[in-house]
């Protein structure tokens, strides 16, 4: 029996995940699933974003599901407070630094993407972002300067160490696609950048099989759009890889098509959808839950080890996407339960 901590969080996070659990449950697998608040309605239970019994629960499942934080009301929280606290501290506790985003185009959603349809097409990739480190965890905070202005700062930083095991995720993870591997970051202008090309050049020495390239991150957010099939797997760091995948998910069709792994060395992962809580819609049955259920298929892979049952959501995803079930954000008018109800008839 595997353990699964469901780690709803705010806004649409909870009904996502709930049509999640629906798809797992329909495969009558040997999981038991247990659930603790995170993020803003954790804050407001038990005043803190994550607190301790939720990081004991996710320590001790085999896989953590999770939803998406963040709440409008606690913007103005003092910062250790906020909810996306609990997801840098769920990635950092549990030392889950390297975040597989895969991107691919379902057929049928060609003129759901922003893209012409010719140029979405082609889409297929894997955004390969650091997760433990960069700006992200750096040292920040506020300071006055010596004419008195108040400034804020966060540093960027990379160790040789930290770019050498995300390039290794990145050159095994091109190894058993297409063997293309684009390096993006900005080392015509940053130090960590520069440190970052010369430990990936070096990995890429273990790694013959594999074709290496580098791009600038600026040039590679125009890439993604002029030609968006031209990326196989992309490697780059924690900041880089956010903006990025926002954008690629939206060249895809929806930023709702999204899943992501957050992987440590061995088994156990974080799954989630790559969107936040969405405010905007949150409550009202239109967030397309795709990008979770499929999230739960990467869970089913990675920490699981179970490949056919995978197969099997993501094919029930794809002929839901095929039989014309959409929701708003793909052009349709299904509801967030009516999606996720296409994908559980087609779970053959
Ligand atoms: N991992 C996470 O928990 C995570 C990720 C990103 C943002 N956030 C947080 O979420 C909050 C809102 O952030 P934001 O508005 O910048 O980003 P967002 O991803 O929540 O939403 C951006 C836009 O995409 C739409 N959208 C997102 N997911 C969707 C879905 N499944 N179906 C249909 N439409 C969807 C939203 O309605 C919104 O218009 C913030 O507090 C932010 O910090 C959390
Ligand atoms: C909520 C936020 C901390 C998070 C990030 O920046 O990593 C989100 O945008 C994501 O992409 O998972
Ligand atoms: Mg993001």
């Amino acid at each position: 029996m595997s353990l699964i901590a469901l780690l709803p969080g705010d806004g649409i996070g909870p009904e996502v995940i709930a049509q999640a659990r629906r798809v797992l449950e329909a495969l009558s697998l040997d999981l038991s699933f247990e659930e603790a608040p995170v993020g803003g309605a954790a804050y407001l239970e038990k005043g803190h974003p994550l607190p301790p019994e939720t990081l004991a629960l996710a320590k001790r499942a085999d896989a953590v599901l999770f939803g998406a934080v963040g709440d409008p009301r606690f913007d103005a929280v003092e910062r250790a407070f906020r909810p996306e606290q609990a997801i840098l501290g769920l990635r950092r506790e549990l030392g889950l630094f390297a975040n597989l985003r895969p991107a691919k185009l379902f057929p049928g959603l060609e003129d759901a993407s922003a893209l012409k349809p010719e140029v979405a097409g082609a889409i297929d990739m894997v955004i390969v972002r650091e997760l433990n480190g960069d700006v992200y965890f750096g040292e920040k905070g506020r300071r006055t300067t010596m004419d008195g202005l108040r400034q804020g700062y966060d540093l960027m930083s990379y160790n040789e160490r930290e770019v050498e095991r995300i390039a290794r995720v990145g050159f095994e993870t091109a190894r058993v696609r297409k063997k293309r591997l684009c390096s993006v970051d900005k080392a015509n202008v940053l130090e960590t950048s520069q440190l970052w090309r010369d430990v990936v050049k070096s990995v890429a020495t273990e790694y013959p099989d594999v074709h290496l390239t580098h791009m600038y991150v600026d040039n590679a957010a125009m890439q993604l759009v002029r030609n968006p099939g031209q990326f196989d797997v992309i490697v780059t760091g924690n900041l880089f890889g956010d903006i990025l995948s926002d954008q690629a998910s939206m060249c895809a069709g929806s930023i709702g098509m999204l899943p992501s792994a957050a992987l440590d060395t061995g088994k156990k992962g974080l799954y989630e959808p790559i969107h936040g809580s969405a405010p905007d819609i949150a409550g009202q049955g239109k967030a397309n839950p795709c990008a979770t259920i499929l999230s739960a298929a990467m869970m089913l892979r990675y920490s699981l080890d179970d490949e056919v049952s995978a197969e099997r959501i993501e094919r029930a995803v794809a002929g839901a996407l095929t039989a014309g079930v959409r929701t708003p954000d793909l052009g349709g008018t299904a509801t967030t339960a009516e999606m996720a109800d296409a994908v559980l008839a087609r779970l053959a």
